[in-house]
């Protein structure tokens, strides 16, 4: 069987952060495995506390996973701080993993902070070089590009921007574009751009989609998939869980992770 890894938060409440990876790459048949970089007291209404775990538990876990089973593709989402960004880009040159998905999860929906401030220099100059893919949301682009985005256009310069870190692919996500009838993201490969459209739901249950997302990608590429059909599975995959929403808690409530299996089985 093959192996994904997430390095991230865990959201006490369930819908975004490790929880939400662990149950994609169950939903999409991989083996999942967890290094947690922090706990946040969270529910579907915000996010009420974050507890950082520090690098010498990041490092640990990290060695755990690589001393024994090792992984076919890995993500990173929540890192909290500097220090625990370091951590995981040395090891994980260390390790030679390859496969990297970078979430650069920086603020949560609710507008609470998941990456200090000062490390967003070490995101870009550190993580983002070894990542064979990233997928910042509108606001995360805007930030790692230090330009605001308004249009295709604007989008499509912060892609170029982004991708002058060193990241073999820039998905920009245009998941907070809540004016427009669909939601389209823009992969950029260093030379040509590639749009992948679904409807847009109306919906307040989009509790940690971008962290589905970017799981559904790396639960793909450990199985083989090249990038354009993961990030294909991805969006599908995605789009049924917000599709299907759960309404569970007062605020927003999380994406379905089995819905996109319950289509598969119902259309056979
Ligand atoms: N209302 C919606 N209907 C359909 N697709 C959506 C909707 N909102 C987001 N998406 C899609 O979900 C995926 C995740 O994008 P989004 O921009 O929401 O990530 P995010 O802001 O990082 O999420 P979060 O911070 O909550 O984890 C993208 O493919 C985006 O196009
Ligand atoms: C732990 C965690 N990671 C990521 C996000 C972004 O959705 C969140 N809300 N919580």
């Amino acid at each position: 069987m093959k192996k994904a890894l997430t390095i991230a938060g865990s959201d006490s409440g369930g819908g975004a952060g490790i929880q939400a990876d662990l149950k994609t790459f169950q939903e999409l048949e991989v083996y999942g495995m967890s290094v947690i970089t922090a706990v946040t007291a969270q529910n579907t209404r915000g996010v009420q506390g974050v507890f950082p775990l520090g690098p010498e538990a990041v490092s640990r876990q990290l060695a755990s996973i690589a001393e024994d089973m090792g992984t076919d593709a890995l993500k990173t989402g929540m890192l909290f701080d500097s220090g625990i960004i370091e951590v995981v880009a040395e090891k994980i040159k260390a390790y030679h993993w390859e496969k990297l998905v970078v979430d650069p999860v920086i603020i949560a929906k609710g507008g609470e902070t998941l990456l200090q401030k000062e490390a967003v220099k070490a995101l870009k100059s550190q993580l983002l070089p070894l990542a064979f893919i990233v997928t910042p949301n509108l606001p995360e682009a805007e930030k790692l590009a230090g330009m605001p985005i308004r249009n295709t256009d604007d989008m499509k310069e912060a892609a170029r921007i982004i991708a002058d870190c060193g990241p073999r692919y820039c998905l920009i996500k245009g998941g907070h574009h809540e004016s427009s009838p669909v939601s389209s993201d823009l992969l950029f490969d260093g030379a040509n751009f590639y749009e992948y459209t679904a409807k847009r739901y109306v919906t307040k249950n989009t509790h940690g989609t971008g962290c589905t997302f970017s799981s559904a990608i790396t639960a793909e590429l450990a199985k083989g998939a090249d990038i354009f059909a993961a990030v294909s599975t991805a969006k599908a995959f995605i789009t049924a869980a917000i599709e299907d929403g759960i309404q569970i808690g007062h605020g927003h409530g999380p994406t379905n992770h089995w819905a996109y299996q319950k289509r598969r089985m119902n259309n056979r």
